[in-house]
């Protein structure tokens, strides 16, 4: 773990131009999901978050788009490709318990993802900021897919999660991993799995490395809540919906700090 972190921090450390051999706007303008840079700008007055991503997509295996990938340092791409089998392990262990605490068929979370399945790693820099009471890392947010494995920096704090109105600190500490659910496990799960709000605040003094590893599903799969656990007194509580359709949304929601779960709970 500590060696992909540090090779992304050297990648993260590199000149901008060659950053940019990685970057997510195609011809310098056109946003893509993928690769190095920053969210879309989708209106004027959107307030940008303090950080610089290096978003890739690790799974399926066969679409990985290797020229958003950093050659520079060389060990990354094998680190990154190690690191993503491990994650893939605990995500279907975690699952199959989730599925066993609803009282679902163990294999029914983890058979809802197809060998078309994507899953992305996103790398978060986050840079010393002058001023910390400005700007989030990280404006407020919940991840939108089924799970996301987040190896959070081993020095540095920042991470804060949403409860009952109070933010808390989530304290780092060095080959820690957090497990946090997706707005598609809330679905699922009918709402008895809450996919958390969390934010990144920034400091004035030291950098800060985050990894999120992001489980999704199928874009032409329909996310909706399992069957199993619907009964006359316990109506579905969320509107089906397919899972590309749900990221069209989320993504939308996400630039202007809200959250796209609100508008497809019935
Ligand atoms: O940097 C962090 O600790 C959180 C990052 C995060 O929430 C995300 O990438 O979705
Ligand atoms: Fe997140």
């Amino acid at each position: 773990m500590d060696d992909l972190i540090n090779a992304s921090r050297e990648f993260f450390h590199l000149p901008l131009e060659e950053k940019q051999k990685c970057s997510n706007l195609i011809d310098g303008k056109h946003f893509q999901v993928e690769g190095y840079g920053n969210d879309p700008v989708a209106s004027k007055d959107q307030t940008l978050d303090w950080l610089d991503r290096l978003h890739l997509r690790v799974e399926p295996e066969d679409e990985r788009n290797l020229v958003h990938w950093p050659e520079h340092p060389n060990s990354f791409r094998a680190l990154l490709h190690e690191y993503t089998l491990t994650c893939k392990r605990i995500k279907d262990r975690i699952l199959r318990a989730m599925a066993k605490a609803l009282g679902l068929n163990e294999d029914y979370i983890v058979t809802q993802f197809s060998n078309k399945a994507p899953s992305f790693a996103r790398f978060n820099y986050y840079p010393p900021c002058p001023r910390p009471d400005l700007v989030f890392g990280v404006k407020p947010h919940s991840d939108s897919g089924v799970l996301t494995i987040l190896l959070m920096d081993k020095d540095v704090g920042g991470l804060q999660v949403l409860r009952d109105g109070v933010w808390h600190n989530v304290p780092s500490s060095p080959h820690r991993l957090l497990i946090n659910i997706g707005d598609y496990m809330e679905i699922m799960s009918n709402g008895i799995f809450k996919s958390p709000v969390h934010r990144a605040v920034t400091n004035a003094g030291k950098e800060r490395i985050s990894l999120a590893m992001f489980h999704g599903l199928d874009p032409e799969k329909e996310i909706e809540p399992a069957a199993a656990l619907l009964h006359e007194k316990q109506p579905a509580r969320y509107r089906k919906m397919k899972a590309k359709e749900y990221l069209a949304g989320f993504y939308e929601h996400f630039c202007r700090g809200t959250r796209f779960i609100d508008s497809v709970k019935i």
